[in-house]
């Protein structure tokens, strides 16, 4: 948006404030103490975030209206860059088409200047583009810098596994919390209600903060002082989503589903608690749990895909099923099932996560999607 119109925005702004005198500590008419807030990744996630954001942004006295929103730049089929056609339209027309993000959101191509004047920084890419795009943020972003992460996975290196959040604080050394929950995008995209989690690690006011950049009427947030369990809640339910989605391709129906669902959400407990015995019991019940878990079974793409997978016996990777029925957007559950396979080598546990274990040996191709069944039965009669 040009920046007398963007100056204009943020005039009707102030007076609304003023006129309902709530939500601003800070004088109507001092901008220097307003955060900034920039959007790393504009897929069908965060083109959603970037909407909720914007939309508090504009609203709220100590937000700058702008939100610039960092796009990977693409070339659509009609010869337009996508970032263009972002800020022609207003619509991430390749991810999230037919939603308007709100004036206030400015597509940019450029890493380095979508981050530079920002105080407030919203991760939200694929989980294995997260330590390439850090590494070139750093010495980029301002001192004051504090990050969130919408990511849902983690890496796994000689030293153990790294959650985004850990590689975040490690490589631009500031702190980081996370958002995740039971948030299918394009039903928030179209103002369904829904809720979140935001984890933070010590400091309740930045938690604050960062629910108050999301929260709306249809976006409900809540905070725990969990990052850890919130992050590894996000991370694994994608490995059981393909595990669910193996059940609906073999047509074996709700029960063995729901066995399925709940086998899986005791090993992300199980999990989770070996690796950070910190990871407090009640996150499993909040949304980032439980409820992620639930709709990411029945509604979630790692489930869609996963079920093309078994339907078509394993005759087909899940790369190329992936490129054909996502168009650009990506599986996270893949790579976090071999990346959880890892560990679970590594540290000699496998016994211990018989699903885990068997959802990547399927999706690797080592094991025929039919393999699910007998692993659900022998799991199910061993309790
Ligand atoms: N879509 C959803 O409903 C939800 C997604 N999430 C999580 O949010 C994160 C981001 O997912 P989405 O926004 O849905 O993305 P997406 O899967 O819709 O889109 C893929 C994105 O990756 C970008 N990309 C492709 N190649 C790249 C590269 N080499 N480097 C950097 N970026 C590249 C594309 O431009 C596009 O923006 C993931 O961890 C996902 O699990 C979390 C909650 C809901
Ligand atoms: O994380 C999600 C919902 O909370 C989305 O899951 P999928 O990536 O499987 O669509």
């Amino acid at each position: 948006m040009a920046p007398a119109a963007l100056e204009a925005q943020s005039q009707q702004k102030e007076e609304t404030v003023a006129h309902n005198s709530v939500l601003s500590s800070s004088s109507v008419n001092d901008t220097t103490h307003r955060s900034k807030v920039s959007v790393i990744g504009s897929g069908n996630w965060g083109s959603v975030a970037s909407k909720l954001i914007a939309s508090n942004t504009f609203r709220l006295n100590s937000f700058h209206d702008e939100v610039r929103m960092w796009v990977y730049e693409e070339t659509l089929q009609s010869g337009e860059k996508l970032t263009d056609a972002i800020n022609r339209t207003n619509e991430n027309v390749k991810y999230l088409p037919g939603i308007k993000l709100g004036n206030n959101v400015v597509a940019d191509p450029d890493l380095e200047n979508t981050v530079r004047d920002a105080n407030m920084l919203v991760f939200v890419t694929p989980h294995q583009f997260m330590e390439g795009i850090c590494k070139r943020l750093v010495g980029k972003i301002r001192a004051d810098a504090e990050a969130i992460s919408l990511v849902k996975g983690m890496e796994v290196k000689m030293e153990g596994p790294c959650m985004i959040s850990s590689l975040i604080s490690q490589i631009l050394g500031i702190s980081c919390s996370v958002l995740m929950g039971a948030n299918i995008a394009n039903e928030i995209a179209v103002e369904k209600f829904s809720e979140a989690t935001v984890g933070y690690r010590q400091n309740r006011d930045v938690a604050e903060r960062w629910v108050q950049l999301f929260y709306t009427p249809y976006f409900i947030v809540t905070a725990v002082q969990d990052v850890e369990g919130v992050e590894l809640c996000g991370t694994l339910k994608n490995v059981v989503a393909l595990a669910a989605g193996f059940v609906d391709g073999l047509e074996m129906g709700n029960n063995t589903k729901a066995a399925i669902m709940r086998l899986g959400l005791r090993e992300m407990k199980a999990f989770s608690k070996l690796l950070f015995p910190s990871v407090k019991d009640s996150t499993f019940f909040e949304s980032c749990g439980v409820a992620d878990l639930i709709t990411t079974c029945l509604g979630g793409r790692n489930r869609k895909v996963a079920e093309a997978y078994a339907k078509n016996g394993g005759r087909r990777s899940f790369d190329e099923l992936e490129a054909e029925m996502l168009q650009g957007q990506k599986l996270q559950g893949v790579s976090t099932a071999r990346e959880v396979y890892e560990v679970l080598s590594h540290r000699g546990w496998l016994e211990l996560f018989p699903l885990f274990a068997t959802v990547h040996e399927i999706s690797s191709g080592l094991l025929p999607p039919s393999a699910i069944v007998e692993y659900s039965e022998k799991q199910v009669r061993s309790f």
